[in-house]
């Protein structure tokens, strides 16, 4: 099936030539075509160019034809850091935080991330898979078109297979793609705290060979944290992790920096998550990497810690990748239209450099910039049609507002999730 969209304002973040993803000043130059249109076919890109290159005998065949007067079509968001999966918000948490504990203060009274283990123990799948199918459906709607889920509030091997059960589950009913990533490393189980060594051993000869086994994850976390996962225990997991095909995709530096990001980057790390605090060395191995470093604006603001050095990492010609981090502890918000004001307002991204750290690399940061994340022949049509507006910036100018007119699910407007 063939839809045109014509009359588009302005076709942003087009490739004649795809490349894998674009770092330092590349994030501010990339192409765009004004006055253009947009020809989808079988859900994918199939051609584009100005309008004026496109004639009568073109339409022929089309069954839809959009006109786009005024609007921007943009590439569909990738969120590539989130955790989708859990079983309650923790709104008590945030009351504690604001009468004055921290976030590391909740987790050592036992709350935080095992607060929400203890309530998903009991959740059914079936519940935890509706209700993340939900937020699903509220994260398409400003904008994401790609996404991962985490495990990690399971910290047994029960309960982490049944989280990973449930993305799975979401990665075949969702219309978007889902990539799913095993973090059984997330946090020492109450039961472990006086014997971390054993949880370690759970988690190399049990859970690992267990989510390889019956293929349930694409990729591997470690928490890697002062009070949780050292780097020894940090290096020891993605080992074996990568020994079972699992690629490190993993949280370093939200609050310490001990060297979290080089350990990742040796075990090949397709991204490091967090950099909330950086160490010169820090700048220097993602220098000569190829590893995606990715900031979480929304966990900044709300936890109100430091926001990862964005224009820092930008200015020394490294890449950078945007994404949520939903989750019910630091950042109870899957809007990444709010992560791009952030982005913009706070960390003194660009909206062009804001919108590349969302699209194309974090496709990169997810695996699947071969198939999203720009304006490309070939590439799923996952598009974002703004509301009629004069510039870029108009989106994350609006903070908090959805200044979309439509989001594009494979070609097709999206409306909502299939029951
Ligand atoms: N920092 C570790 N994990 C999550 C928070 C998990 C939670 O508090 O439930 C994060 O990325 O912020
Ligand atoms: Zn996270």
């Amino acid at each position: 099936m063939k839809r045109l969209l014509i009359n588009i304002k302005k076709l942003v973040h087009v490739e004649d030539q795809p490349v894998p993803y674009l770092r330092g000043a590349e994030m501010n130059q990339v192409k765009e075509i004004a006055n253009a249109f947009l020809e989808i076919e079988d859900g994918k890109i199939a051609r584009f160019g100005e309008m004026s290159d496109l004639h009568g005998g073109d339409i022929a065949g089309v069954a839809e034809v959009l006109d786009c007067e005024g609007k921007w079509v943009i590439p569909g968001l990738v969120d590539s850091h989130t955790h989708l999966v859990f079983a309650e918000p923790r709104a008590q948490e945030f009351e504690d935080r604001i009468h004055g504990l921290t976030y590391e203060e909740i987790a050592a009274r036992g709350g935080g991330i095992l607060n929400s283990a203890a309530k998903l123990a009991d959740k059914p799948e079936e519940d935890l898979y509706d209700e993340a199918m939900t937020r699903l459906e509220e994260m398409i709607h400003t904008g994401t078109t790609g996404v991962e889920i985490k495990s990690g509030y399971g910290l047994t091997t029960e309960a982490e297979l049944k989280m990973l059960r449930v993305a799975q589950r979401i990665k075949r009913m969702s219309p978007i793609p889902v990539r799913v990533t095993f973090l059984g490393a997330h946090a020492f189980p109450p039961e472990y705290k006086e014997n971390k060594e054993g949880y370690i051993d759970l988690i190399i000869n049990e859970m690992i060979p267990a989510v390889a086994r019956e293929e349930l994850a694409d990729y591997i976390d470690v928490f890697c944290e002062k009070g949780y996962f050292d780097l020894e225990q940090t290096d020891r997991i993605l080992a074996a992790g990568v020994k079972h095909g699992l690629r490190p995709k993993v949280h370093v530096n939200q609050f310490n920096a001990f060297g979290g990001i080089e350990t990742s980057i040796n075990h090949g790390a397709l991204s490091v998550d967090h950099l909330e605090v950086m160490n010169p060395e820090d700048f220097d191995a993602l220098l000569k990497s190829e590893c995606m470093p990715v900031a979480l604006p929304s966990c900044s603001f709300f936890l109100s810690i430091p926001y990862t050095p964005g224009r820092e990492l930008i200015d020394k010609g490294l890449p950078l990748a945007l994404a949520t981090d939903y989750n019910p502890g630091s950042t109870p918000s899957g809007n990444l239209l709010f992560v791009w004001s952030l982005a913009c307002i706070i960390m003194k991204l660009t909206p062009t450099e804001a919108l590349v750290a969302l699209t194309h690399n974090a496709a990169f940061a997810l695996g699947l910039e071969k198939e999203m994340g720009s304006i490309a022949v070939g590439k799923r049509a996952n598009l974002i049609i703004s509301e009629d507006m004069n510039s870029l910036g108009h989106i994350p100018y609006h903070f908090g507002r959805n200044s979309l007119d439509r989001v594009i699910i494979n070609g097709t407007d999206f409306r909502h999730l299939e029951p």
